[in-house]
């Protein structure tokens, strides 16, 4: 199975929820094989920019985006291009783990693979353990895959959650604060599994966790808003170990040294 990590070209994105614009104008470069950590105060628009990137945005009502996000050579938002396609290519998990609750273990990782169509057993059992190695849980379910994922613990519904997303073999994985409820030793599972996804994927991950970005990524953005009601803007992108040791931007200092947000 070859993996193709992307390139993400986002330039002059737009969105909005009816009326009101969330995120203003933003233009940035995702390289392939790298993980981004989006950082920012609450409410500047970290959740519905990652959403844009996989159109999920639009599935809220009144969500609308203006701009262009290339994978690689193409436009996510070109003309007849399929977001169902698009979700597939690019993958997301999420702040709560959601398994779906009434299946088997086994099931949760299959559940896509049967949707695009891989129906043979032999098949499926091939890509679900892989996809389970992959998202270092098959150890501990090996012998309950038949069991409802509902039944694991967090942090293992959070790494059964990962496993269903790359056994679809994305390009590129979003993920939304995919530690915030999980314990500290979880937290560092999934940090340690980030670390060894980013070779075959494209990883962009929102946190609220300052020391997360700084563990995990490799290239950090900062986001920001002026007030309340005021769309979210991209204040800089740089390497991680710069945003955290000498930013260009004085509010980038002000926010990562806990002044504000
Ligand atoms: N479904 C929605 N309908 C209307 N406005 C929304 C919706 N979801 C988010 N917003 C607004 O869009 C703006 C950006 O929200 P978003 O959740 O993207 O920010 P965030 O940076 O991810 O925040 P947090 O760190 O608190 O999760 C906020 O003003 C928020 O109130």
């Amino acid at each position: 199975m070859i993996h193709m990590a992307k390139r993400i070209d986002v330039s002059g994105l737009n969105a909005y929820y009816g009326s009101f614009r969330a995120i203003e104008d933003i233009s940035m470069a995702i390289e392939p094989r790298t993980v981004t950590a989006f950082i920012g105060p609450s409410g500047c628009g970290k959740s519905t920019f990652l959403r844009t990137l996989n159109r999920m945005h639009e599935v809220t009502p009144g969500g609308r985006v203006e701009g262009k996000v290339m994978l690689d050579d193409e436009n996510l938002y070109g003309a007849g291009v399929d977001p169902v396609s698009v979700r597939r290519e690019v993958g997301m998990v999420f702040q709560r783990p959601n398994p779906f609750p009434t299946m088997s273990i086994y099931d949760n990782v299959a559940a896509g693979l049967k949707l695009v169509g891989t129906k043979k057993k032999s098949e499926l059992d091939v890509i679900v353990e892989k996809s389970l190695k992959g998202a270092n849980l098959w150890n501990e379910v090996k012998d309950r895959l038949n069991k409802p994922g509902s039944g694991l613990s967090g942090g293992q519904q959070q790494r059964l959650c990962i496993a269903r997303a790359i056994a679809v073999e994305p390009k590129v994985l979003l993920m939304d604060e995919p530690c915030s409820a999980l314990d500290p030793i979880s937290t560092l599972a999934i940090e340690d599994l980030i670390g060894e996804l980013k070779e075959r994927f494209t990883i962009v991950i929102v946190t609220h966790n300052m020391q997360q970005a700084a563990r995990v990524s490799d290239r950090t953005a900062f986001f920001n808003l002026a007030a309340v009601g005021q769309p979210g803007k991209l204040i800089e992108i740089d390497d991680t170990e710069r945003i955290f040791s000498n930013p260009s931007v004085q509010a980038t200092e002000d926010y990562i040294s806990g002044r504000f947000g």
